[in-house]
């Protein structure tokens, strides 16, 4: 029968207060650590290093060895989702992911309809090995981007200022956007399914672009596939449980919120969590927010960004985390600063 957790990150996802916070950062196994990018050179492109289980085990490992966090998320990419699906993807130094671009119902044909799970077993030979390299007290995430942000780029075929491409897609091809959403919903499922059960005890669902959506197209194109992917995980495996990330999106939050998609909702570092928190309807668990920037720079504006989220989320159930990806330019001296301040072990 389902015991309490003893993992603090897990305890907070089923609603528990936990002091100090857990914490982990978005994006924490990158480029700002110098073992990462020695680690990154061994391994030819950066697919081979998420496909190459060794090499994505220690990337992953890296953070918690020196940090210490609460949890390890899988060292991978929201692309290997289209990738496996058979299309071309290529992560170009210096300037992002390139996939060929899939506009037509005759592109999509030549995609498989369901995800080939085989091709990404290295993936999930990563999550085992995690399983037993993990301290005892550590969580190990898994994650997939939302149909919306994996379908900009499919679109697109590169990130896009605004996802122009993928909405305008929306609006003159509606039947193509679904459809190609609806395949991004059962393949994301089916994904993050075997992430479960290869090990990964939660996953986080990256709406980075959902946001950009227009109120008529966001419930069709990002709440509602979210809400399929999390309904679906949870039907087929009762125990894993949810962080959903909508960037930007702090004005759909409540609905999430009142909708029980996501064990916890993670917010951007736009929004303040002394107003937020209070008005989220149910007893959803909350991660973030920390601008980013704020660690960049360090001093002043480190100490107040901890001080005001730690006041903010007292006797809640939080998980402290930035508001979006850790820059790689950030000094490792102000990550080790923060651990400090959140755990109130000095700094
Ligand atoms: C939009 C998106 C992507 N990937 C991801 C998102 C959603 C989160 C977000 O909004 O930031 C998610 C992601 N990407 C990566 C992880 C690994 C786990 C972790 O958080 O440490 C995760 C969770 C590794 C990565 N994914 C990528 C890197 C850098 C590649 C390198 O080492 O050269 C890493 C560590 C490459 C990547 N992958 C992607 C882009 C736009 C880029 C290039 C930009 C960049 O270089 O930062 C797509």
């Amino acid at each position: 029968m389902s015991e309490r957790p003893t993992k603090a990150i897990l305890r907070v996802l089923d609603g528990e207060p936990v002091w100090p916070l857990p914490i982990w950062i978005m994006r924490q196994a990158g480029r700002y650590l110098p073992e990462y990018r020695e680690t990154r050179k061994q391994a030819g492109s950066f697919l081979d290093l998420c496909y190459t289980p060794r090499l994505a085990e220690e990337v992953t490992l890296q953070p918690i060895r020196r940090f210490g966090f609460d949890a390890a998320i899988l060292f991978s990419d929201i692309l290997v989702i289209p990738h496996a699906l058979g299309q071309e993807v290529r992560f170009v130094e210096n300037e992002g992911p390139k996939l060929d671009p899939v506009t037509s119902a005759a592109d999509l044909s030549r995609l498989s309809a369901e995800l080939p799970l085989g091709r990404l077993d290295p993936v999930f030979e990563t999550l085992d090995r995690l399983s037993s390299s993990l301290p005892k007290e550590t969580t190990l995430l898994g994650f997939c981007g939302a149909p919306f942000t994996v379908a900009s780029y499919m679109i697109a075929g590169k990130g896009t200022p605004d996802q122009a491409p993928a909405r305008l897609t929306a609006y003159r091809d509606p039947d193509f956007m679904d459809r190609l959403v609806d395949i991004l919903v059962r393949a994301s499922t089916a994904y993050l399914v075997r992430q479960i059960d290869a090990g990964a005890e939660a996953v986080q669902i990256f709406e980075s672009f959902g946001a950009a959506l227009p109120p008529a197209l966001f419930d069709r194109l990002s709440l509602d596939p979210i809400r399929r992917i999390v309904t679906g995980l949870k039907e087929a495996r009762p125990q894993a449980r949810t962080i959903v990330f909508v960037r930007g999106g702090g004005t759909h939050l409540h609905r999430f919120a009142a909708a029980g998609v996501g064990d916890a909702l993670a917010l951007d570092w736009t929004l303040d969590p002394a107003q937020v928190l209070p008005q989220l309807p149910g007893q959803v668990a909350t991660q973030g927010n920390l601008d980013p920037l704020a660690l960049i720079a360090g001093g002043e504006p480190l100490r107040q960004g901890v001080e005001h989220i730690l006041s903010a989320v007292r006797n809640r159930p939080h998980i402290f985390n930035l508001g979006h990806g850790i820059l790689p330019e950030t000094p490792i001296e102000h990550v080790s600063e923060l651990v400090a301040r959140v755990r109130g072990t000095g700094a």
